[in-house]
């Protein structure tokens, strides 16, 4: 089955605070977005790489393409407002069917065999969402009080988020504009079942300066 990642950066990391998009920055004189894509590209030789950008970055994304994976076919698409909307745009350059996973440009330390896992996970069940425990406890707001609840009972959800082409476009046609923060969030609400794979600690997604560090 043919097998595809969308690496959405079309954001601009305002919790960052940096001037150039956080997925351009460096860290061992290599661009986040590289450290990312080559994680996939590890995973799977054959795997079809879409990346979506801001607009006003293209430029910018070209000078890297040029440097990094001079001759490699890898396509673009222009990134939305939201998060979603980036990934809808990414989905539509998808024609045949197959297995997508969609993954944060932001998330570089992504272990490639989680990337395998979820796509496993997708061809067998339909989706392969990465999630790892909770190790800290963790209370509810509710007004201006708080309450305790059972960790146990709650994951957190990283990326990659693998599916089956064919359903993600219909769920994600389905979901309209909601205010989904996560595509396991909008296949879910097309009615569908998500199913978990274990990510990992170090899989995180730079968000503020310190995870930079
Ligand atoms: N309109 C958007 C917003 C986010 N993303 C991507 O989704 C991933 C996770 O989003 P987040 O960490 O929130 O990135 P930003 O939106 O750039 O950051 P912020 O929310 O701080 O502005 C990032 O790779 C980001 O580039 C995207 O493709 N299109
Ligand atoms: C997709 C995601 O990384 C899963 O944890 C997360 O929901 C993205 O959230 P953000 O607010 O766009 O950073």
């Amino acid at each position: 089955m043919k097998k595809y990642a969308i690496i959405v950066a079309g954001g601009t990391g305002t919790r960052m605070k940096s001037t150039v998009p956080k997925q351009f920055l460096l860290v061992d004189d290599v661009p986040i977005i590289v450290h990312t894509i080559r994680k996939f590209q590890s995973s799977n030789k054959e795997i079809e790489i879409i990346v979506v950008l801001p607009e006003a970055h293209i430029k910018r994304w070209e000078a890297i393409q040029f440097q990094f994976f001079p001759d490699q076919n890898i396509q673009t698409a222009i990134g939305g407002i939201t998060r979603s909307a980036s990934v809808l745009s990414g989905l539509t350059l998808i024609q045949e069917d197959g297995l997508v996973a969609i993954h944060d440009a932001v998330r570089p330390f992504v272990h490639p065999d989680i990337i395998n896992a979820s796509f496993k996970a997708a061809d067998e069940s339909g989706s392969g969402v990465a999630a790892v425990d909770l190790k800290d406890s963790i209370r509810e707001l509710e007004g201006a009080k708080s309450i305790a609840r059972d960790r146990s009972n709650y994951v957190l959800v990283q990326t990659p988020q693998t599916f089956r082409v064919s359903a993600i476009k219909a769920a994600y046609k389905k979901a309209g504009a909601g205010l989904f923060t996560d595509d396991a969030s909008v296949y879910e609400a097309a009615g569908n079942h998500v199913s978990l794979v274990a990510g990992s600690y170090d899989n995180i997604k730079i968000t503020t300066p310190e995870d930079l560090k």
